[in-house]
């Protein structure tokens, strides 16, 4: 579905990810794991398009823009905004309906259903203001549902959230995944990781491991992860030493 090709993506031709060659494939269930700074937001904008990177590039694979849908980190999300949590799941249909579709009937039942499955049945015309956190990221997800993504990429959907909030929504991404989407999220918390991901890639600005979460998770791996990942702000120099050490 997708591939990292010598990959190198970084700010001001300052590397943030290295030469990274590695595959995502159709149907994958898998985290993006590895310490501050180590790259994987950055990876999951070079997916989006939203960064051209310094060398290498990203295949896709039978995939277009349409298909991929993002959860961007829930802080990133403005919250101001007047609208109610109905109004806010509608926004899911827009590639469905366009910029001057009506939300007919049969779609306000669909985001009935996504408000049900994420457990905010009854809070239809609250607004957003007037939700807690746990209950905003719940939202996020039922607008998530709305778009049927054949690629769902999250940024850490986790942070902040209580661990009910966690538990109800990893199982409506286990649900995503069983209808067919791949999913690729960045998870900070690895026991969740070993408990949900079956398949995991570890990174820390290189790929110090991806595969079978058992076999990526290993203490030998993640040390060599922060101690790659705190080396932090390299420059290119010593990035091109390092790279061909
Ligand atoms: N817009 C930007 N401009 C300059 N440097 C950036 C920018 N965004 C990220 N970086 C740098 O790129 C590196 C990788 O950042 P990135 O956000 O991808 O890490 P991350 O693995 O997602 O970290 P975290 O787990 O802390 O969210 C870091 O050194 C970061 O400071």
């Amino acid at each position: 579905m997708l591939t990292f090709e010598n990959l190198t993506l970084g700010y001001d031709r300052h590397p943030a990810v290295h030469h990274l060659n590695a595959t995502i494939v159709e149907g994958d269930f898998i985290a993006l794991v590895g310490p501050n700074g180590a790259g994987k937001s950055t990876l999951l904008k070079s997916i989006l398009g939203q960064l051209t990177p310094i060398e290498g590039r990203v295949v896709f694979n039978g995939i277009g823009k349409n298909d991929i849908s993002y959860l961007p980190q829930a802080s990133a999300v403005d919250r101001t905004f007047p609208i109610t949590a109905e109004q806010f799941v509608a926004t899911g249909l827009w590639q469905e309906l366009g910029a001057f579709g009506q939300v007919k009937k049969h779609h306000r039942e669909r985001i009935h259903l996504a408000l049900v499955k994420v457990g905010l049945a009854g809070l239809e015309h609250r607004t957003l203001d007037a939700l807690s956190g746990g209950q905003f990221q719940r939202l996020l997800f039922a607008r998530k549902l709305m778009q049927q993504a054949r690629l769902l990429l999250l940024d850490e959907p986790f942070s902040g959230v209580d661990e009910q909030t966690v538990e109800d929504l990893m199982q409506v991404i286990t649900d995503l995944h069983s209808n067919g989407a791949t999913i690729v999220a960045v998870i900070h918390n690895l026991s969740l990781v070993r408990r949900y991901f079956p398949r995991a890639l570890l990174l820390s600005r290189e790929l110090i491991a991806m595969g079978d979460t058992a076999q990526v998770l290993t203490p030998d791996n993640l040390n060599r992860a922060s101690s790659l990942g705190f080396a932090d702000e390299l420059d290119p120099e010593i990035c091109a030493v390092h790279d061909h050490a």
